[in-house]
């Protein structure tokens, strides 16, 4: 498809960076933790019990900073030329985009139709794309919205298109008012006319959230009747289908609503077993080689996201056979991830730079192929399959085994893992089979969800399915265009976020303890050697919460106990350069991608509250899992329809500039344990600190006599710092203020600790 002639220009570069700077400050930090642990073994027979504990979590974090600077060491990323796409390439890929909802409440109906109108406005041939919403929560009102949403598309897409709109979901793009400057008499005419639709679009919805009359009148509606989120069968609704499309501006691209069947005593595997029905049903309809996956809060931005993935997929000289997908970072209009944001921007193109970024669920785009379970080898040099792949996988029995009993399936299969073109089909025609291959034991005892799809057995199914995909020795490719492609929402500090922390930091931990372990594939599988050791950084998240709470525990045991935390004279000079790198270097992050010192400060007392106070709740979760007393569940993170926006600007400006929060960094409690941690950790400090303030005379006396001294209260100090919104939450009322019940539960578990201390 691509023109692969060396003289034209290429359609994307793989742009790597050297920081022979930032490598020199990676090994510094490392060697200083590493002098800080000689300094404690060569000590360890005069000290005590605190002494063993702090080398152990010390020891802990250096393993974690050696990993850090393994990924960080050869970081790259990918730029794409989409405007070379229409003279290099004569014929475009078509490619299934997929958004997955699951709860009315917590994920407002508007919402995911704000998400599907910016997948189906993108700059792409209409006729090559087709939309696909899976709705865990069979939900009538979701599905009324999003056929209304697909109604109001085809004034929408027609909109955007004409007028090159740069921001395709309408909730965002109304946000800024009509320059009266740059627009002709007829844009004015169309803008206040597609704002009024969509304000139409917006009341409908709203007025149907309350009341569900409509729901009796209509044929359309009779599938949801008598069902319940958990318990009906598979419903599949072609609502728009763009016939003998060509690809004009004026069309809009397929779209097909589906919930697949539940019943109560049947496994569903949440998000995956979602994605497995999308898969499937798109099979059967458009067959697409690519497939786009967004969370339903997750819309696009930059209308040209598809082709600049494309940009990657088609170019011929960087290995195009071998990416396996390319993957968006996660960017969020809010200010509640800017601590994520940085992560990804440094862990992420670290990791692009070994054998490609690891999918995280959302703004990506995967090859069909490579889902349906093939591996590197089962190629040839020009993409097709190798004859003893052929010979595997096309095999009748072997395809129903794997696939699951149907005929229409198989044919799919087929085709795709040849790379035919889909011949243009009438999507209803494959109404009957879509039911078939929803049903709960369509994909008993296949391959589903264990080699092919998105994969089971952890509520991180990203993760899980990633580290799949790279053992079979794929790569894959990393974009972070400005301003961001796919935008979406993060709850705000609190239980919320505290939940979705858990969540993952347990579906994290349960890829690490299954079979798809980096633990047993770096040794066995095609997968590159720091590829497994960044899988490994991010699968022992849960288990850092064991010496992070220790950490912030030690300063103030020590403070009561007078026993010494760190090294004395000349060699507390390490702790004190540690921290002071630690922190210039973080905040030197944070600074170079646009953000305040503020945000700085609040993401690291945050890191800090998450491992404390979530993370640790994974590790209970996991020993349960493992010894088989319980599952883990996935709940759905709730969303909110940001209503405070206004401006316009680009990147990091446009996320936060357009939702001031004067609440920002203020965070929520409720009666939930998660905040225990953290109330105990702060009154335990302070209990220390108001000791040695009393007892002053005593810790300069014994100074310098082993005991403890300033080091151990500053340390003290600076863990209190820490958690500033629980010492903020103790004094607040309301949503903001520790509830009663917590700090009762807290005090007591604190004065234990201060009487074994003592
Ligand atoms: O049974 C379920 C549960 C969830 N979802 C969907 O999964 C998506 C992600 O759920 P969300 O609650 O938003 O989770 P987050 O923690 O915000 O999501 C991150 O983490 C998840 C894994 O834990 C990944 O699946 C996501 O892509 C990633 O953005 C949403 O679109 C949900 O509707 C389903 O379709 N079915
Ligand atoms: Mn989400």
């Amino acid at each position: 498809m691509a023109d692969s002639s060396s003289s034209l220009p290429p359609l994307c570069e793989k742009i790597s960076y050297k920081n022979y700077f930032l490598r020199a400050v990676d090994l510094t930090i490392l060697g200083l933790l590493f002098s800080l642990l000689l300094y404690r073994i060569l000590l360890m027979n005069q000290n005590n019990t605190v002494w063993v504990v702090a080398f152990l979590c010390e020891s802990c974090f250096s393993f974690v900073w050696l990993l850090i600077t393994c990924i960080k060491w050869s970081p790259a990323a990918y730029k794409s030329y989409p405007e070379r796409l229409d003279e290099r390439v004569h014929d475009l890929p078509s490619v299934d985009m997929f958004v997955t909802t699951a709860d009315p409440v917590r994920e407002p109906p508007i919402l995911v139709a704000n998400t599907l109108l910016s997948l189906l406005a993108v700059n792409y041939p209409a006729n090559k794309l087709a939309c696909y919403v899976s709705d865990d929560g069979c939900s009538p009102l979701t599905y009324f919205s999003l056929k209304e949403a697909s109604k109001f598309a085809k004034i929408w897409v027609p909109f955007c298109k004409k007028y090159n709109v740069k921001v395709r979901a309408p909730f965002r793009y109304f946000l800024n008012p009509l320059a009266a400057t740059e627009s002709s008499d007829q844009f004015s005419r169309d803008w206040e006319m597609t704002k009024r639709e969509y304000e139409k679009l917006s009341r409908k919805v709203e007025d149907a959230t309350g009341d569900s009359h409509w729901l009796d009148e209509e044929d359309d509606f009779e599938a949801f009747s008598n069902t319940k989120p958990n318990d009906h069968s598979t419903i599949v609704k072609v609502v728009w289908e763009n016939k003998g499309g060509v690809g004009d501006e004026n069309e809009v691209p397929h779209f097909v609503y589906i919930s697949r069947e539940k019943r109560p005593n049947y496994l569903h595997h949440y998000k995956a077993g979602a994605m497995n029905f999308l898969v499937r049903v798109s099979g059967l309809m458009t067959n697409a080689p690519y497939m786009l996956n967004v969370d339903c809060d997750m819309y696009a931005n930059e209308a040209d996201v598809v082709r600049q993935a494309m940009c990657i997929f088609l170019q011929k000289s960087i290995n195009s056979n071998q990416c396996a997908f390319v993957q968006y970072p996660q960017d969020f209009y809010d200010s509640n991830a800017d601590e994520l944001t940085v992560l990804q921007s440094y862990l992420g193109q670290g990791i692009a730079g070994i054998q490609g970024p690891i999918y995280a669920g959302s703004g990506c785009f995967h090859t069909r192929r490579v889902m349906y379970g093939l591996s590197i080898d089962d190629l040839e040099e020009d993409g097709t399959l190798s004859s003893v792949a052929a010979r595997k996988y096309l095999a009748e029995k072997n395809l129903e085994r794997k696939f699951g009993n149907s005929k229409e399936m198989v044919k799919s299969v087929v085709e795709a893992l040849q790379r035919k073109p889909n011949p243009q089909n009438t999507l209803a025609n494959f109404l009957e089979a879509a039911q078939e291959v929803g049903h709960c034991h369509y994909e008993y005892q296949t391959s589903w969800g264990k080699t092919i799809g998105w994969l089971y057995e952890s509520t991180a199914e990203d993760a899980n399915t990633s580290i799949g995909i790279h053992s079979r020795g794929w790569t894959s490719s990393y974009i972070s265009p400005e301003p961001p492609a796919f935008l979406g929402a993060m709850p705000p500090g609190g239980p919320d976020a505290m939940l979705q922390q858990r969540r993952w930091a347990t579906g994290l931990l349960e890829v690490l303890f299954n079979k798809q372990s980096p633990l047993i594939g770096m040794f066995c599988r095609k997968i590159r050697f720091r590829q497994s050791l960044a899988y490994l950084y991010i699968f022992t998240w849960g288990l850092r919460s064991i010496p992070e709470l220790f950490y912030c525990l030690l300063p103030s045991y020590c403070l009561l106990h007078n026993s010494a935390l760190f090294p004395k004279g000349v060699y507390l000079g390490i702790i004190v350069t540690l921290v002071g790198m630690h922190c210039l270097y973080t905040l030197w992050e944070f600074m170079s991608l646009g953000f305040s010192v503020q945000s700085w400060f609040v993401s690291q007392s945050f890191w800090r509250i998450k491992t404390t106070c979530s993370w640790l709740f994974s590790i209970p979760d996991i020993i349960l899992k493992l010894l088989g007393i319980s599952k883990t569940v996935f709940i759905v993170t709730k969303k909110t329809m940001p209503k405070t926006m206004s401006g316009s600007g680009s990147g990091k400006a446009q996320r936060e500039d357009d939702c001031p929060n004067q609440d920002s960094g203020k965070f929520e409690f409720d009666g939930s344990l998660y905040f225990l941690p953290g109330t105990f950790i702060v009154l335990v400090n302070l209990a220390a600190l108001a000791g040695c303030s009393v007892g002053l005379k005593r810790l300069s006396r014994r100074h310098g006599e082993g005991g403890s001294g300033l080091a151990e209260a500053c340390g003290s100090i600076l863990v209190v710092m820490l958690f500033l919104p629980f010492l903020k939450g103790m004094f607040e009322k309301g949503k903001y203020g520790i509830p009663l019940s917590t700090i009762s539960k807290a005090a007591f578990l604190a004065v234990l600790f201060v009487v074994f201390a003592l």
